[in-house]
């Protein structure tokens, strides 16, 4: 019969620096059929236009992609932690492109995460949903001839959404989280984490309201993708009496 190990297990770490030197000799199995595993690389401080953050660099076994956290405040070991997924879109967060709500998303959640005692934000290259921004562009394309997104995704021959969440999941137990708080309007990014075994403690509503060139968009993720997004304020939506903020150039939130 084996004899059980003596062995004291390590002592809980406090610095998110120290994650660093933890994952050099990380070597676990993996998170699903994938066996997707991801190491923190790096460490450094980062003030925002929207507070202070921290940002942690991540490597993964899976996508050649290179993940970040944005990190507020002490969250090693913290459960309910407010937790926004962002997916990449460098037309709209960093060109100021109007055809989606993604920099206003980005910069609102930073900018609420910033508010709390702690919190962090996943900065996923996972642009375009996951076909990457030349599809992503030819998607834009049929969009311009009348398709919807779901349609034009479809057309180039991909999924509605090919994007996955195992990476994700990784990065928040790498992290130490033990639960979320998740920011999102979407159902999928719910299901999927607790798919991969991320606890979500609540969903904490995301909405920015709908400019002219981004309102079929949002109207087409809420009808058929099944985000929680109501932009005439139906009551069916009671999470959605929360303040919308928009975000100005300078960082601050534009006057209501
Ligand atoms: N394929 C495709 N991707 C798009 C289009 N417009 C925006 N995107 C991508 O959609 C992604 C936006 O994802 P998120 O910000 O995580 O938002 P979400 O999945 O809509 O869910 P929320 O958490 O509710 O915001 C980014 O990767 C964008 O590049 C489009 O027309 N076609
Ligand atoms: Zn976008």
């Amino acid at each position: 019969m084996p004899t059980p190990s003596t062995k004291t297990p390590p002592p809980p770490i406090t610095r998110l620096d120290d994650l660093v030197a933890r994952d050099r000799d990380h070597d676990c199995a993996g998170f699903g059929p994938h066996r997707v595993c991801v190491k923190i690389e790096a460490v450094a401080d980062l003030p925002t236009r929207f507070g202070r953050f921290r940002i942690v660099a991540f490597w993964n076994n899976r996508d050649g992609k290179e993940h970040v956290a944005l990190v507020h405040g002490d969250v090693l070991g913290a459960a309910n932690v407010m937790t926004r997924l962002h997916s990449e879109c460098l037309t709209g967060d960093a060109l100021g492109s109007l055809r989606c709500d993604c920099r206003d998303q980005l910069g609102f959640a930073l900018q609420r995460i910033a508010r709390e005692p702690c919190g962090v934000l996943l900065y996923l290259r996972q642009e375009g949903r996951g076909i990457g921004l030349l599809n992503k562009i030819r998607a834009y394309q049929l969009q311009d001839r009348g398709f919807d997104t779901v349609d034009a995704n479809v057309a180039l021959g991909f999924r509605d959404d090919e994007r996955d969440y195992a990476i994700a999941a990784h990065m928040l137990q790498s992290l130490t989280i033990r639960s979320v708080r998740l920011l999102t309007n979407n159902p999928k990014k719910l299901a999927e984490l607790e798919h991969h075994g991320v606890t979500v403690a609540a969903r904490i509503p995301h909405v920015i309201p709908a400019n002219e060139h981004n309102r079929f968009y949002l109207e087409t993720k809420a009808n058929r993708s099944g985000h929680f997004i109501d932009l005439d304020g139906k009551p069916h939506i009671a999470e959605q009496d929360d303040p919308v903020v928009v975000i100005a150039e300078d960082g601050r939130p534009a006057a209501p």
